[in-house]
């Protein structure tokens, strides 16, 4: 399967397949009882050669179901049923079967090879069986060859396999093409519960699973992370002096300058209004809180404007380690904390409090 496919593709992919291979393991075993039935209706016919042949097809499907269930190899399963479908089928064609009437059991091949493989594959087989049986039909003394068919029965063999080959084609293609559609749909429809429609950043929803995922990766490898929580400072001013437009652009423009400073492995989402929320996997407090402050020293020292006015945006952060706090909930309620001291003790400014080079540092560090 490939691993640059969509989340949602590959979840439809991997269950697909394991419809197939129920699918595949069910035929197998509805063909064996067939095989083993037809067989011994040979056998009791006097057509011993024919009976144990089919015996053999039976055995075949058998032995193939036997190794998907010691290696769960899903393409071999398939690839083996239709090597000893394709071969079954080629042998009731040279022989002719019971009374000349084993080619009809090629009808059942077209829906069954379009749906174990793909339409180019499905095809490329299907060709190869019309071309052997094209061939018994024009030269029926090759050696092997012991059926001898009617011109009327070659012709409409011929005619109504093509046409029953093309119904399944379309069919086949029209259901893959539907389910590309839904697939594609589910993907736009989960991207779009992910994230923040006006910065493009993950929303509070992505952000809780990916907080979830950390953590439990934190509780089995014991590897640490951080989380800021900011929230530009007086937003609600720059909202009633510049307009809801500006305060959109402001927040488009923190998204930018936020996304230039963190890690590629760092995420940064819309907590909520005007909050944002930092996950820094495999990051201390200290490490952290020095991100939070390059962050605040870039957004103080940044030029935001809207419609060439120039705004004036500040950051208050709160910063937590999982380190300090053990559980995600403690890990925000101590995050949302910090967020309120800083906002308490002038703004513009990250708790616990670190030394920074263009602010004076009334409090001890707290970590
Ligand atoms: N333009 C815009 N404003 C928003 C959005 N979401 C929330 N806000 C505004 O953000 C403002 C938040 O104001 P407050 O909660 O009073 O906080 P503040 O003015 O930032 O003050 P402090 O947080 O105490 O520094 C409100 O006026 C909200 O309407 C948004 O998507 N776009």
């Amino acid at each position: 399967m490939p691993e640059s496919l969509p989340f949602n593709h590959r979840t439809a992919f991997e269950q697909e397949e394991a419809q197939v291979a129920r699918v595949s393991n069910w035929l197998s075993v509805m063909g064996m009882l067939f095989l083993t039935g037809i067989g011994s209706k040979a056998w009791f016919s006097a057509h011993f050669t024919h009976a144990w042949v089919l015996w053999s097809f039976a055995a075949l499907l058998g032995a193939n179901m036997a190794y998907f269930a010691a290696t769960g190899n899903r393409s071999a399963q398939k690839s083996g049923m239709l090597v000893i479908v394709s071969a079954l089928f080629a042998y009731l064609i040279v022989t002719g079967g019971e009374n000349n009437t084993g080619p009809l059991w090629l009808y059942v091949f077209p829906p069954l090879l379009f749906y174990l493989s793909s339409l180019r594959v499905g095809t490329a087989v299907l060709i190869l069986c019309a071309t052997i049986a094209a061939i018994v039909f024009a030269f029926p003394g090759l050696p092997m060859v012991t059926a001898e068919y009617h011109t009327d029965f070659k012709i409409r063999f011929f005619s109504t396999l093509f046409f029953e080959s093309i119904f399944c084609y379309v069919l086949e293609a029209s259901r893959l093409k539907a389910r590309n559609e839904l697939v594609k749909q589910a993907d736009s429809l989960e991207r779009a519960a992910r994230t923040d429609e006006l910065t493009g950043i993950s929303n509070r929803r992505d952000m809780q699973s990916r907080l979830q995922t950390e953590f439990s990766r934190y509780q089995r490898t014991g590897h640490h992370f951080s989380i800021a929580l900011i929230d530009l400072d007086l937003f609600k001013n720059i909202n009633d002096s510049a307009g809801h437009d500006a305060g959109d652009e402001v927040l488009k423009q923190f998204t930018d300058l936020a996304q230039s400073v963190i890690r590629q492995s760092d995420v940064i989402a819309r907590w909520g209004g005007e909050e944002f929320l930092i996950l820094l996997p495999d990051t201390s407090l200290l490490q952290a809180l020095a991100l939070a402050e390059r962050l605040r020293s870039e957004v103080s020292s940044h030029n935001f404007e809207f419609r060439d006015t120039p705004l004036p945006v500040t950051i208050s952060a709160g910063v937590c380690s999982i380190a300090k706090s053990g559980t995600l909930d403690e890990l925000l309620r101590q995050a949302d904390a910090h967020l309120y001291n800083a906002k308490e003790t002038g703004r513009n400014r990250i708790a616990p409090r670190v030394r920074t080079y263009d602010h004076p540092l009334p409090e001890p560090i707290e970590t």
